[in-house]
């Protein structure tokens, strides 16, 4: 099973101790990805402390630490779907909490934020870079245990963020009160749950209307749809940030699904167009995911929250930029070239 060093945890505190901030770590198009590997750690605690988070949960220094560095470990190095987009995805709720005033304004509690943050660093552990339509198809170990529920990754990424919780020394938890206990877990499990993409396209109607009516601090589905919101904005923040970031992590993306759609054809299995390296056209597929699902959600956001109105706009100009892109991957296109290497 997984190791964490104690010479790494003294590492990470030392880097810790007297560290301020990286300058602009805290403004929307920072990008969490120029962080260098060996310091993600070390951030993530002082991400924690600058927003009381270490104060308020009595969290202890050496056993957040140590739960970072397990989660960190936790993670396969896939093109995506690894330490780094989990560290990114965490680094965005960091952003959301903070810009927002999300806890001080009274959108969600402080507790809310806390489970939303671990959730964040925990809600693609162990990813092998497949979907969950792959593990249904192919009979994997995960889909035996998990495809009678639906959501067979989110469900194995729960079972291994409660594992590390539950490993000695790492239960950040232990300052809470045992009903706090239980609402953090029961967060923390609807949070990584609701990363399913098919979770998602079930709410979203419920999100848009919940922006249009306007936030209603007495309704608690409102808490929570909007609990919700904030994680999927979180998984996708990544298309927030300049177009060299969008178009990189767009990059990672296909270079997974491309190697489950030549895993697929090995099998016998056709994939979809998306993950046939032969006929996907990537920058068509980012256009139809960014208006179908990332706009959207970022159009919900800044709907509720005008400070957002930055992001929404971000992820608009990356599309903008997909679209001249598509035109002249067109022109390329028909004349035989098909990688990306045009748009460097
Ligand atoms: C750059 C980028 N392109 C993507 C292109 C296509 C798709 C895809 O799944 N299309 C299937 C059809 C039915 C829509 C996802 C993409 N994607 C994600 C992503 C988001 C996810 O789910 C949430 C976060 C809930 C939306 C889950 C998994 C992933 Cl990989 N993250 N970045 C990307
Ligand atoms: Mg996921
Ligand atoms: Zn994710």
């Amino acid at each position: 099973h997984m190791k964490v060093h104690p010479d790494d945890v003294t590492r990470v505190l030392n880097c810790a101790r007297g560290h301020d901030l990286m300058l602009e770590i805290d403004r929307f198009y920072f990008s969490p990805r120029k962080v260098e590997e060996s310091e993600c750690v070390c951030y993530c605690l002082l991400m924690f402390d600058d927003l009381g988070m270490v104060q308020q949960w009595q969290l202890k220094k050496d056993t957040l630490t140590r739960f970072l560095l397990f989660v960190k470990k936790g993670y396969r190095d896939a093109p995506y779907h690894n330490w780094y987009h989990a560290f990114s995805v965490f680094h965005f709720s960091y952003l959301v909490i903070k810009n927002l005033h999300l806890v001080e304004r009274g959108y969600i509690s402080s507790l809310e934020a806390l489970a939303l943050m671990v959730s964040c660093l925990c809600h693609d552990l162990d990813h092998r870079g497949t979907t969950n339509s792959f593990q249904m198809q192919s009979g994997t170990e995960l889909a035996s245990l998990y495809s009678s529920e639906g959501s067979v990754m989110e469900r194995h990424h729960l079972a291994q963020a409660l594992c590390i919780l539950n490993t000695d020394g790492c239960n950040i938890f232990d300052g809470l009160s045992s009903e706090q206990y239980s609402r953090c877990l029961d967060l923390i499990r609807d949070l990584i749950l609701a990363t399913d993409l098919a979770h998602h396209i079930r709410l979203v109607q419920d999100q848009e209307k919940m922006a249009a009516e306007g936030f209603d601090f007495h309704n608690s589905q409102h808490n929570q749809l909007l609990l919700f919101l904030l994680m999927t904005c979180c998984d996708l923040s990544d298309q927030t940030k300049d177009w060299k970031v969008s178009r990189t992590t767009a990059d990672l993306v296909y270079q997974e699904f491309f190697s489950q759609g030549d895993l697929e054809k090995a099998m016998g299995n056709a994939p979809l167009e998306m993950m046939d390296r032969e006929k996907a056209r990537i920058p068509d597929l980012q256009i139809q995911f960014l208006s179908h699902i990332v706009c959207p959600v970022f159009k919900i956001l800044a709907q509720l929250f005008p400070e957002a109105d930055c992001l929404l706009q971000s992820t608009l100009k990356n599309r903008h930029c997909w679209e001249q892109a598509s035109a002249f991957f067109a022109r390329r296109w028909e004349s035989g070239h098909s990688s990306l290497d045009i748009l460097r």
